[in-house]
């Protein structure tokens, strides 16, 4: 479903991927951990097609990352990054759900239903006639969310979604990517920082340090003790 082969990413004289090569198990979450800059961020972006890669290849679906193959790749995607733009500030949520939505190819009868239903999981009814811009941190990151995954993408990508996130929502976040794994079969991966969230809903976790893999964990029952005790025995070995 989404394979990447020797992936190398380069920003001047700046290695931030060292030939990379993973495949994520479809319709599973898994989360990339690892301390700041290790390339977490440059990873999924590169998988998303946000950035060009220097050497390698990416694989969605079967379909090679190139620019012959993007539009079609971006239709399986949703993605949601840290301060993002990809929202219209200067109009309502709700315009911008339609707005998107359209543009990703999904009728209006289809969209409406779409957009209902998601309205309701995330009880966002009142803010759906305020401005974007007017948002709080979490509003918006949710409004996000939303917005990604109005096409019922088959891969979701999120960056630090818990960010701005008050308790509430986030379990709201929880609930909703383990619905999206089980109910729409979402092959879904997720950087974060926070180890319980990870553990809430995490099937794999990818450890990186310097654009290298460290380690790969398989195991759906880590407990948020387990988790970090591997996290520090990972990074401790040479130094953080
Ligand atoms: N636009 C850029 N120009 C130059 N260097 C960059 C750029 N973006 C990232 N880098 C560098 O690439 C490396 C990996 O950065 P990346 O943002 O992928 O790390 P990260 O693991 O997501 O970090 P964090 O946990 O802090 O978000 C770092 O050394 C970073 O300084």
């Amino acid at each position: 479903m989404i394979e990447v082969k020797n992936l190398v990413k380069l920003y001047k004289n700046v290695t931030a991927i060292q030939n990379i090569s993973i495949n994520f198990e479809p319709c599973k979450v898994t989360c990339i951990l690892g301390p700041n800059g290790s390339g977490k961020t440059t990873l999924i972006k590169s998988i998303c097609g946000l950035l060009d890669i220097d050497e390698g290849s990416i694989y969605i679906s079967g379909l090679q990352m190139n620019e012959k193959n993007r539009s079609k790749i971006m239709s399986k995607i949703g993605c949601v990054f840290d301060g993002q733009r990809n929202l219209y500030w200067r109009v309502t949520v709700l315009d911008n759900f339609y707005y998107f939505g359209t543009l990703k190819g999904v009728n209006m009868h289809t969209l409406k239903n779409r957009i209902d239903d998601l309205i309701n999981k995330f009880e966002i009814k009142s803010l759906l006639n305020r401005k974007v811009g007017t948002l709080s941190l979490g509003e918006r990151q949710k409004v996000s969310l939303i917005t990604a995954i109005l096409h019922r993408p088959e891969v979701l990508i999120l960056d630090e979604p818990t960010n701005g996130l008050d308790i509430v929502s986030k379990k709201q976040l929880v609930d909703l990517i383990n619905m999206l794994k089980t109910t729409e079969s979402v092959t879904i991966i997720i950087t974060s920082h926070e180890s319980q969230f990870m553990t809430r809903v995490s099937d794999n976790y990818i450890f990186l340090k310097n654009g290298i893999i460290q380690s790969i964990i398989s195991e759906k029952k880590l407990t948020q003790e387990s988790l970090e005790k591997q996290y520090i025995e990972i990074y401790a070995k040479e130094g953080g």
